[in-house]
């Protein structure tokens, strides 16, 4: 059955900041993301992992998606932030900075054999130069037996412009080629994808383009890193109100007994084919997520 969930917010938060950890129980965010990885100081690291084990145990976050995101599988920290995952039992763990499907395949050897984590799915994040090179693999390694857990696709974009030296900022006009080769991968494998994030967390009308950019990409959400972005990031990546009553009208004009054997009809002036009531129901259901959620 395809994956439905909302996903328009997805905030990070530093393992190591237990009073953002404490705030986000609190905040209307679709995902939250405990990272591990590039915002926790090494020698802070081992602290960070018992902190992230505690909090996630201990639960309190209502209907929000728990992630945990783990160093890279490269690491000298992979091996204990995994264990660590199993411990905690996230709804999914995020590895960081994938290149290569034998890296979601050292996670899986984590979870695998085990009944307890039999609920925990695994997100690869690709922000290398090597990792884009090979995306269409390491998606495609979601129909083999060992990379069955993986469920979605999110990007980098920081470390993609360190590790590429584009130019950052402005339309992102450098990096819109891998943002689309990327929702190619993740549409080809049936994996969701989730966009970067926007570092200049002050500049509410830059992040809303950003926004309104990725999903016009066919992003699914928006990782975020700051409260102040979670609004623009629910409100953009959800339907629109214009949305929600075209996949009405559409899906109430296939219902009416002489458009039963149709597969194309016209709606005011518009070509409206089986595959758009297909697109309305899904937006449908997303729509009716959201207000059960709100
Ligand atoms: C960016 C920050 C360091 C800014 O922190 P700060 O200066 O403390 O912000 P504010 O004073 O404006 O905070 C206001 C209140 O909001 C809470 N807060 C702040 N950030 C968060 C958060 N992420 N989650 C929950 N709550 C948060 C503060 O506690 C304040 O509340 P109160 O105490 O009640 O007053 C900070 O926002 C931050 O650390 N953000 C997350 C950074 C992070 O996780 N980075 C790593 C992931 S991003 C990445 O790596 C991308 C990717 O890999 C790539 O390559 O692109
Ligand atoms: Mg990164």
């Amino acid at each position: 059955m395809e994956d439905i969930r909302p996903r328009r917010s997805a905030l990070y938060i530093p393992g190591s900041n237990t009073r953002a950890q404490e705030k986000a129980k609190g905040l209307p965010v679709d995902t939250i993301i405990f990272d591990l990885e590039d915002s926790v100081f090494d020698e802070v690291k081992p602290k960070a992992r018992e902190q992230v084990v505690e909090t996630i145990r201990a639960g309190g976050y209502g209907h929000r998606e728990i992630v945990m995101r783990v160093n890279a599988a490269r690491t000298e920290f992979f091996e204990d932030d995994m264990t660590a995952a199993v411990k905690a039992k996230p709804n999914a763990v995020l590895l960081s900075k994938v290149e290569s499907t034998a890296e979601i395949f050292a996670a899986e050897r984590h979870l695998r054999g085990r009944p307890e984590t039999q609920g925990i799915a695994l997100w690869a994040m690709v922000e290398t130069a090597r990792g884009l090179q090979d995306i269409a693999e390491i998606a495609a390694s979601v129909r083999t037996p060992e990379g069955h857990r993986l469920k979605g696709l999110l990007l980098g974009t920081n470390d993609i412009i360190r590790e590429t030296a584009v130019k950052g900022g402005g339309d992102r006009t450098p990096v819109l080629p891998w943002l689309s080769m990327a929702v190619l991968a993740a549409r080809t494998e049936k994996l969701f994808i989730l966009d970067g994030v926007y570092n200049d967390f002050a500049d509410v009308k830059g992040f809303e383009a950003e926004c309104a950019q990725g999903r016009a990409l066919g992003m699914d959400g928006k990782t975020i890193i700051h409260p102040s972005q979670i609004e623009a990031a629910n409100r953009l990546y959800a339907p629109s109100k214009a949305e929600v009553d075209e996949a009405r009208e559409i899906i109430a004009a296939f219902a009416k007994p002489e458009n039963a054997q149709k597969g194309v009809i016209a709606i005011q002036g518009r070509m409206v084919e089986r595959l758009h009531a297909k697109i309305a129901t899904r937006t449908l259901k997303l729509h009716e997520t959201i207000v059960a959620r709100s």
